[in-house]
């Protein structure tokens, strides 16, 4: 059983609430348990841990003891994003930590080679993503699954119909670092799924700020994970409130994701 449900979509609104997830790969890690009580106080929802492999993506960062000593600090929901190789390794590890969901990318679990993503077919869904997905949930998290800007995002689909998926992440930069530039067209993928799927919980991640959250907004994105502009702002709590604005405010205007 996962440990914190999702929040559902209320009548009125074309997708479920806003919720705000604060990377904490923007945070200085030498006091990484306050800075995520700072967060949490200043109205975060989730926090979003970034974690990097240095093979999936050229960075290394933190694993499932850092998020075992987080977890003895805080109860907020922890959003684990999986940058790493072979994502089935380390599931039971970041169970056991108290990890609330588990990210991992498409492209590394399509199969052993980095390019095996590139033979999916778009309307079937692939066993090796199948059993990621049975195993994430079977170890009580919720499953999330991610693409690189440059995969297509109708490979999520038959995993979605399938009832597969909790989250889609839809990378708005190429994983790897904070501080980067959003992708405007990446961000555009969120509005294919949520036409399809208005009870779907849809991630973007990768340069939102205030300057940039109204075209995810409008695209359907309800999860908004931010870095340098939150932690890097002399008001986080008014960047939070400025991201899920924007979020809320698409929601009820009735027009339909673009
Ligand atoms: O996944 C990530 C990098 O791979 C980070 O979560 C993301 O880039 C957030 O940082 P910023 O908001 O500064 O772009």
């Amino acid at each position: 059983m996962t440990r914190v449900s999702l929040p559902k979509r209320a009548e009125g609104h074309d997708r479920p609430p806003a919720i705000i997830s604060p990377s904490i790969l923007s945070s200085d890690f030498a006091r990484l348990a306050d800075e995520c009580k700072r967060m949490v106080d200043l109205g975060a929802d989730w926090l979003h841990v970034d974690v990097m492999d240095g093979h999936f993506v050229p960075n290394l960062t933190l694993g499932a003891p850092v998020v075992a000593s987080l977890r003895k600090h805080t109860d907020a929901f922890i959003d684990c994003h999986l940058m790493v190789t072979n994502p089935e390794l380390w599931v039971k590890d970041f169970a056991k930590a108290g990890a609330d969901m588990y990210t991992f990318h498409l492209e590394a679990a399509a199969g052993p080679s980095p390019d095996d993503w590139h033979n999916l077919a778009p309307d079937s869904a692939h066993q090796a993503v199948v059993d990621m997905c049975h195993g994430v949930k079977a170890a009580g998290m919720h499953v999330g699954l991610a693409l690189r800007p440059a995969t297509p995002v109708e490979l999520v689909v038959p995993y979605i119909e399938q009832g597969l998926v909790d989250m889609v992440l839809i990378m708005t930069v190429e994983p790897g670092f904070g501080g980067q530039s959003f992708m405007a067209d990446k961000a555009a993928k969120a509005a294919v799924l949520r036409r399809r799927f208005p009870d779907l919980a849809i991630q973007v991640d990768g340069g939102l700020a205030p300057s940039t959250i109204d075209r995810a907004a409008a695209a359907g994105a309800n999860v908004i994970v931010a870095g340098s502009a939150i932690f890097g702002a002399t008001d986080p709590g008014a960047v939070m409130r400025q991201l899920r604005e924007s979020v809320t405010t698409a929601a009820t205007s009735g027009k339909a994701p673009h």
